[in-house]
């Protein structure tokens, strides 16, 4: 089964850097960056999203026909999200589609695999600083291209720079909720808050060291799966917001160094979005 994942692998990598080829080309035309909305008026989705998970899809079903997708304009277009034992490729064709429509700088192609609902590898390529991460369940971790991962020591939460989004639900609440998080936060006080406008990248940024934790409540299982893998094997650890195990598809998360994780966790103002894989409403 080694060489079959590593074959996979490769697979995942070379599409994700010819799906990257195809982003950083729409970034100079502005009609492939037209912005259409889903869940809400600041959730966005362009026709470029739409092409680089269809680019994804079939080039992947050319060469493992039985293998199944979550896609996330596949899932917007009605698809269930469902994860089934079964070989699965979980796919955020552009992760940071406000960043890709207004030029910001980080925007990832993100690829999970999954065998026995256990994700196998993930890759997030950072197309536009041309990073490619990647990582394999097993002992071995690896950054391709120079990229390596430098985990963070840090224990005094003080000392941390802490990673978040402010996600694309505007209800009052929400952004209640959101914001009571984030003053607990800045409270602390850590050195800082960033976010870089991708979860793929931001939980590459933690498992570079870059920052000590990643939080977010809203996101979903194809911005998260393949950065849970690289967090993971880099050494780091994933939680509930409410500590506990993570789970994927319960659209909340926090990845983060040993030393931190715990304190970061006290100060987030919980809240529970649908779940991915809830049963469609009629
Ligand atoms: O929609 P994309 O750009 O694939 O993913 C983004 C989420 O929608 C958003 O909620 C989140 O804050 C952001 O980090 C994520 O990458
Ligand atoms: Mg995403
Ligand atoms: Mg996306």
């Amino acid at each position: 089964m080694d060489d079959v994942l590593q074959n996979i692998m490769d697979h995942a990598v070379a599409v994700a850097r010819e799906a990257g080829q195809v982003v950083r080309e729409a970034l100079c035309d502005e009609k492939q960056r037209d912005v259409m909305t889903k869940s809400s008026t600041v959730d966005l989705v362009t026709q470029t999203d739409q092409r680089v998970e269809h680019l994804i899809i079939q080039s992947v079903k050319k060469k493992f026909p039985t293998h199944r997708f979550i896609g996330e304009e596949s899932v917007a277009a009605g698809e269930a999200c469902v994860l089934t034992d079964d070989p699965t490729w979980i796919i955020d064709p552009i992760d940071g589609t406000t960043n890709f429509v207004h030029s910001f700088p980080f925007v990832a192609v993100s690829i999970g695999f999954s065998v026995d609902k256990k994700i196998q590898f993930g890759v997030v390529y950072s197309c536009l600083e041309d990073k490619m991460f990647t990582a394999r369940r097993v002992k071995e971790h690896s950054v391709t291209e120079n990229h390596l991962m430098l985990f963070s020591s840090i224990s005094d939460v003080r000392r941390s720079i802490i990673a978040t989004e402010f996600g694309s639900n505007r209800e009052t609440e929400t952004v209640e909720k959101i914001f009571s998080s984030l003053r607990n936060i800045l409270n602390i006080p850590v050195h800082g808050v960033r976010g870089a406008g991708t979860a793929a990248v931001n939980m590459c940024l933690v498992a570079s060291g870059c920052v000590e934790a990643y939080y977010e409540v809203g996101v979903h299982v194809w911005d998260v799966a393949a950065g849970s893998v690289i967090v993971e094997e880099a050494g780091g650890v994933l939680m509930d917001v409410e500590g506990g195990p993570v789970d994927l598809m319960s659209r909340r998360i926090v990845a983060a160094n040993n030393g931190t994780v715990a304190h970061i966790v006290k100060e987030i103002d919980a809240f529970s979005p649908t779940r991915d894989d809830a049963p469609p409403t009629q």
